[in-house]
């Protein structure tokens, strides 16, 4: 089930088109990777769906409430963690509490936020974009600025919540910061949608490969190949393509039985930046057919 949907919007600004015809769900519970260079209209979208900003054509339909972070969260530096989440739900302590501990905030939420470091505030802004419990909840860059830990901290913090069926947009310019969590990729260029996908399925498109580092890589390489296995070799060794249908005991049998000794294992798979090139490769060749 869609729980958000948007359809054919269209958006100018004075005279530059910014949305041209942007069309895309989101499912319950998914996670969606709003994705594309600076200034491509990312956050423009996320306003039209929050309604600060109106399209000029097109539709977005919600069947749930949404909660939003846009740009830098509303902070009071001298008022507490606590107190500005009170504020926030309408005085509701018990709402503020099962966030606070949901988001593991207990520790600095009594202490003014003007001490808080990015992570922290980032952490308040997503926290009052929950609190009156919402359906899809809209984040734009939240990762900016954050470390490592903070980063993969966030990361299982939406996880969590996704699981318990909250959706989430979530935007970047880097497909790669996002790509752990999210379900669906919406990638935009010039303003218009070029690729909308599930995870899964690019991963699925991207190459992947089998190296191998044998006690004669040559010998390794003729064997493969006489079986009917394409295998190439490189300075390092020999790299064997894979396929759903690969069936590696039976490549290792045949390296085994020609008594090939297998030194090394590794496993590539193409990134997903290459991912996404060779599908939109695949789909416009099969445009021009
Ligand atoms: N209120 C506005 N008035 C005029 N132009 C605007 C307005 N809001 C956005 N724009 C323009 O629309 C384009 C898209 O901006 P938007 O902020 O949506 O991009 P973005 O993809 O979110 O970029 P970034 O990653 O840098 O935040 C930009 O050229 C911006 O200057």
């Amino acid at each position: 089930m869609n729980i958000l949907s948007v359809r054919d919007v269209s958006k100018r600004f004075g005279k530059r088109q910014v949305l041209k015809s942007v069309s895309f769900d989101i499912p319950k519970g998914a996670i969606v990777g709003l994705i594309g260079p600076n200034g491509v209209g990312k956050s423009t979208i996320m306003k039209i769906i929050l309604g600060i900003y109106k399209a000029d054509s097109g539709t977005v339909s919600s069947k749930g409430t949404v909660g939003a972070l846009i740009e830098s969260p509303a902070i009071y530096p001298f008022l507490t963690g606590r107190q500005q989440l009170m504020l926030y739900s309408h005085q509701n302590a018990a709402n503020v509490n099962v966030i606070v501990k949901e988001m593991a905030m207990t520790k600095y939420i009594d202490k003014r936020v003007v001490h808080y470091s990015l992570g922290m505030k980032q952490k308040m802004g997503i926290a009052s974009a929950l609190l009156n419990h919402p359906d899809v909840v809209i984040l734009d860059e939240p990762m900016n600025g954050l470390d490592p830990m903070s980063n993969r901290e966030l990361r299982d913090l939406i996880m969590r919540l996704a699981e318990k069926g909250i959706s989430f947009l979530i935007s970047s310019h880097i497909l790669s910061e996002l790509e752990k969590m999210i379900d669906q990729v919406v990638l935009l260029d010039k303003g218009q949608v070029i690729l909308a996908t599930s995870m899964k399925h690019l991963h699925a498109i991207g190459a992947n490969y089998l190296f191998l580092k044998t006690d004669d890589d040559t010998r390794c390489t003729r064997t493969l190949i006489k079986d009917k296995i394409s295998a190439t070799k490189s300075q390092n060794g020999v790299q064997v393509p894979l396929s759903q249908s690969s069936n590696l005991n039976q490549l290792f049998n045949d390296l085994l039985s020609n008594k090939i000794k297998i030194e090394d294992v590794g496993h590539f798979q193409e990134n997903l930046e290459d991912s996404v090139l060779t599908m939109m490769a695949n789909e416009s060749r099969g445009k021009d057919r």
